[in-house]
């Protein structure tokens, strides 16, 4: 009798360290999953991020760009030459730059573009050099300084926007000529930059700076400056407006569209 108990304790610690030994298993695994969720489906996640390559192709051609192009990436230099634009950059040493909207330095106080490279449909660049030969014939040669040259209609949108006046900013549904390529924004410098004394402040929306305005309120300086501009680029074959002394329209626009091309 006493030997069929002690049998039967002995099986039962068996069977108890047995469990004990399960349930320890158990616990071990728990832990494993809990600790080591990437383990679990970490592969899965990684396959799910696209690769570098694919979510980042401007970077990668970004790099591409040369010291000329320092803010333009090359693709977008490729497709503007590809529509026919001259980058005016490249045409002269002796022209200078002041991009306005590729700074906050413009009327709407906000960036508009990001690069502030100068582009021109063919044409348009061949009056400019034309205008520039005249201007280096003077007995004191002088250059241009460009505020504004190609416009993305995307920018166009964003001045009618800051300031929606169609006497000073192409309506975006009728597109300006200079997202055309075919408009320009200038003013006259001296060889070493300097630039030559105006009527008013570029993208001054003022009544002086309109083309015919004779008032005392300019000197007479600005004045004959401004009328040398307005006869040396119509002599170049480009048409002048109304209500702006810097901007000039090189003859044909008409024939060449509205552009888009990123800027
Ligand atoms: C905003 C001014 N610089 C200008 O270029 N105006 C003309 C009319 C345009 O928007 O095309
Ligand atoms: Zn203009």
């Amino acid at each position: 009798m006493n030997n069929n108990f002690d049998k039967h304790q002995s099986i039962n610690k068996r069977v108890n360290r047995t469990w004990i030994a399960v349930l320890i298993i158990c616990l071990v695994f728990t832990g494993l999953i809990l600790f080591f969720p990437s383990q679990n489906n970490g592969g899965k996640e990684n396959n799910a991020i696209p690769p570098v390559k694919d979510i980042t192709p401007q970077i990668i051609e970004a790099s591409a760009i040369t010291s000329e192009q320092e803010t333009l990436p090359l693709f977008h230099d490729n497709a503007l030459k590809t529509a026919g634009f001259v980058n005016i950059k490249e045409l002269s040493p002796l022209f200078y730059f002041d991009i306005r909207y590729a700074t906050t330095n413009n009327f709407t106080g906000k960036v508009i573009y990001d690069t502030d490279q100068c582009y021109l449909q063919k044409e348009a660049s061949e009056g400019i050099l034309k205008a520039l030969k005249i201007l280096q014939k003077r007995d004191e040669p002088l250059t241009f300084i460009f505020y504004d040259c190609y416009r993305p209609q995307s920018a166009q949108e964003k001045l009618w926007l800051a300031y929606p006046n169609p006497s000073y900013v192409a309506r975006p549904e009728k597109g300006s000529r200079h997202s055309r390529g075919m408009a320009v924004d200038l003013t006259l410098a001296k060889q070493d930059g300097t630039p030559l004394p105006m009527p008013t402040e570029f993208d001054s929306f003022k009544k002086e700076a309109h083309m015919d305005y004779n008032g005392s309120s300019v000197s007479k300086e600005a004045l004959e400056n401004r009328d040398l501009l307005k006869k040396v680029m119509t002599e170049a074959g480009f048409t002048y407006t109304r209500t702006e002394w810097w901007h000039f329209d090189k003859t044909g626009w008409k024939q060449k569209p509205v552009q888009n091309i990123d800027f």
